[in-house]
């Protein structure tokens, strides 16, 4: 064999099982082909015929690139919010390797083929991590779906509530049903924003409370709301084989629910990852708590609201119970004008894809967890989601080389001036998080540097027809 391999050495090397010194090989096509213990290192350099480049990380762990399954990029016809470079660039920067793009908040939104093809035209030679798309399940676009799957998507988003832009329409129970009647057998993923409107008569009336205090706005979408969806949501399991998964799960109340029902698909011999029920919670579901929450702050604002502290707590309790299947960021900027005072008026989404990892060790690290939850949680979970499990998430041969030096004991405040999203307002600014990203690698490339993305974007659009 001839080619430079690259040898990557760490006194910390994270696999999904174990945390040892060793090291991973990676061939010139950026896959790894060997992960090796401190003995065989030495061994393996010995007896190699390959000409081989080492990288060493020495105490710095090694850990697979993170897999943010959730972000809204916005381009085109939103890019002041965000755009491929800048969103793409922040992530490197944090350590994520490959980011699934939402199909909305873009113009067109990811609807149609046309409108897939529209979006990743302008995302080619943008991007500095691999790039994969959901599409869209909207009001009429069933005939859609399948020549979208066709294409590369990785699943489809509805709403069951108003998703905040007209072009995206959320759907009934009819548009449902042509949905999965049109998803069934392509082993497909249905995901949900799951929050359906509350109409009974004790929900409070949030019209004659402050707008700008943060507590009127979560009195307005109540864990009801989150719970009368996951109710139809589970009717209709019942009824479909189609793979469904809840988006930003906010309100642990619903776990429950969707533990019951994953049970029932399980025991139906249903044999898609988790019986084909999954589910994710944010980062900021596990970071921040409602009671923190300043007056007049919207960048804290985003739907299904942060909750309580309690909340929280059940829900870092559900994660590590294994009833929650992965953490994502759901970011999702806007311009700073549309980040009002007013907490009822201002757009809801919040921004955080540089900040995701570190978000999560800072928490996990006091929480005693060890850095194989980071590989769990934000790289196997949601590559799995994605279908990318064969590719991407984790440390083992047969996957590409996306790796990343992390110090998991420096910690760093975020500041303005270190934000690489195209909007700096973000709910962590001024907070100390745990964990600096050192250099991360895109297929044994390296594509970020102590503070620096290496120009030349080198992401790849995970989609059929642009791949290469
Ligand atoms: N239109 C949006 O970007 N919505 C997003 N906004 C949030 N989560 O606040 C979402 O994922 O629902
Ligand atoms: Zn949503
Ligand atoms: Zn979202």
């Amino acid at each position: 064999m001839t080619g430079q391999y690259k040898l990557f050495l760490s006194k910390r090397l994270v696999t999904e099982k174990e945390i040892f010194s060793g090291g991973v090989v990676v061939n010139e096509s950026g896959v790894i082909t060997d992960v090796l213990n401190q003995n065989d290192v030495e061994k393996w350099i010995a007896e190699s015929k390959n000409k081989i480049e080492v990288i060493d990380g020495g105490e710095c762990a090694l850990i697979a690139g993170v897999v943010d399954s959730h972000v809204h990029v916005n381009e085109p016809g939103r890019t002041a919010w965000e755009g491929f470079r800048t969103a793409t660039s922040a992530a490197a920067a944090g350590g994520i390797t490959t980011i699934v793009d939402m199909p909305l908040n873009s113009i067109p939104p990811t609807t149609t083929l046309e409108n897939l093809n529209i979006k990743a035209n302008s995302a080619k030679g943008h991007v500095y991590v691999d790039v994969g798309f959901w599409g869209g399940v909207i009001v009429g676009n069933d005939s859609s779906l399948r020549e979208l799957i066709n294409a590369g998507v990785v699943g489809f988003k509805c709403f069951l509530c108003p998703s905040g832009v007209d072009e995206f329409p959320n759907v009934s129970c009819k548009d449902l049903e042509l949905a999965f009647k049109a998803l069934e057998g392509t082993g497909s993923v249905l995901a949900f924003h799951a929050e359906l409107e509350d109409d009974s008569s004790d929900k409070k009336d949030t019209k004659k409370q402050d707008p700008e205090e943060y507590k009127t706005y979560l009195e307005s979408r109540p864990p009801k709301m989150e719970i009368k969806a996951i109710t139809l949501i589970t009717d209709f399991l019942v009824k479909t084989n189609v793979r469904v998964h809840i988006v930003h799960v906010s309100s642990a109340a619903v776990v429950p629910l969707l533990d019951k029902a994953r049970a029932a698909r399980i025991a139906a011999g249903h044999d898609a990852w988790r019986g084909g029920v999954t589910a994710e919670t944010c980062h900021h579901y596990l970071s921040l708590s409602a009671d923190e929450i300043p007056r007049g702050h919207s960048e804290y604002k985003c739907a299904p609201p942060i909750r309580d502290l309690d909340n929280k707590e059940k829900l870092w309790k559900y994660l590590l119970d294994d009833k929650l299947d992965m953490v994502v960021s759901d970011h999702s900027p806007c311009t700073p004008e549309l980040k009002c005072s007013n907490n009822l008026e201002a757009w809801g989404g919040i921004s955080s894809v540089q900040f995701g990892l570190s978000l999560f060790w800072t928490q996990a690290s006091a929480r005693n967890l060890d850095l194989k939850s980071i590989t769990k949680y934000l790289s196997v979970g949601p590559a799995q989601l994605c279908g990318l499990q064969n590719r991407k998430g984790a440390i083992k041969p047969g996957l590409d080389a996306d790796l990343v030096f992390f110090d998991p004991d420096e910690s760093f405040v975020v500041t303005s001036d270190i934000i690489r999203h195209k909007n700096k307002l973000t709910p962590y600014i001024g907070r100390v998080l745990k964990g600096v990203v050192k250099k991360t690698y895109l297929r044994g490339q390296l594509i970020y540097a102590d503070g620096e993305v290496i120009e030349q974007p080198k992401g790849k659009l995970l989609l059929k027809s642009f791949e290469n």
